[in-house]
């Protein structure tokens, strides 16, 4: 694991976070189409279990680094989570991200079509 700001460290950023309106959250459904556009590093929302999360502040304490993660920005991350590490509690680590839910009748991109460590 390379050195530098962790899980960890971002758990305790989480504390001087705002934390969401859930209830806004809840009805803010947000259209994969918008989703896909946040694709870059400094403006990256990903999917998870149907919650949309902006992880633009999150990216830097990854501690699988942020090669592997920038390309799958726009995309839904839950299978890729699964595959590598699905003993992470993804929800818990970004609860204070989560903007929205995606829309109904919009399906995913999975990000296992672009992850770069395969299936
Ligand atoms: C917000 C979503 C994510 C969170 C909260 C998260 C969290 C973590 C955590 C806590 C670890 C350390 C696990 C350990 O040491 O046992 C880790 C490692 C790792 N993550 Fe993620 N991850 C996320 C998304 C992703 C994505 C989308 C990828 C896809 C490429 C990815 C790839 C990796 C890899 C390859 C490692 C292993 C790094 C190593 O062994 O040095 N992660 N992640």
């Amino acid at each position: 694991m390379r050195p530098g700001p962790s899980g960890i460290a971002f758990i305790n950023k989480m504390k001087t976070m705002a934390s969401p309106n859930m209830q806004a959250v809840e009805s803010n459904y947000i259209t994969l189409a918008q989703i896909l556009e946040h694709n870059a590093p400094t403006d990256g929302w990903i999917i998870y279990r149907n919650y949309v999360y902006d992880v633009t502040p999150y990216l830097m304490y990854h501690p699988g680094g942020t090669d592997c993660f920038i390309p799958l920005l726009g995309t839904d991350i839950t299978e890729t989570c699964q595959k590598i590490h699905n003993w992470v509690n993804i929800e818990m680590s970004i609860k204070k991200l989560v903007i929205g839910k995606v829309a109904p009748g919009n399906v995913a991109v999975s990000s296992e079509k672009r992850n770069p460590f395969g299936k």
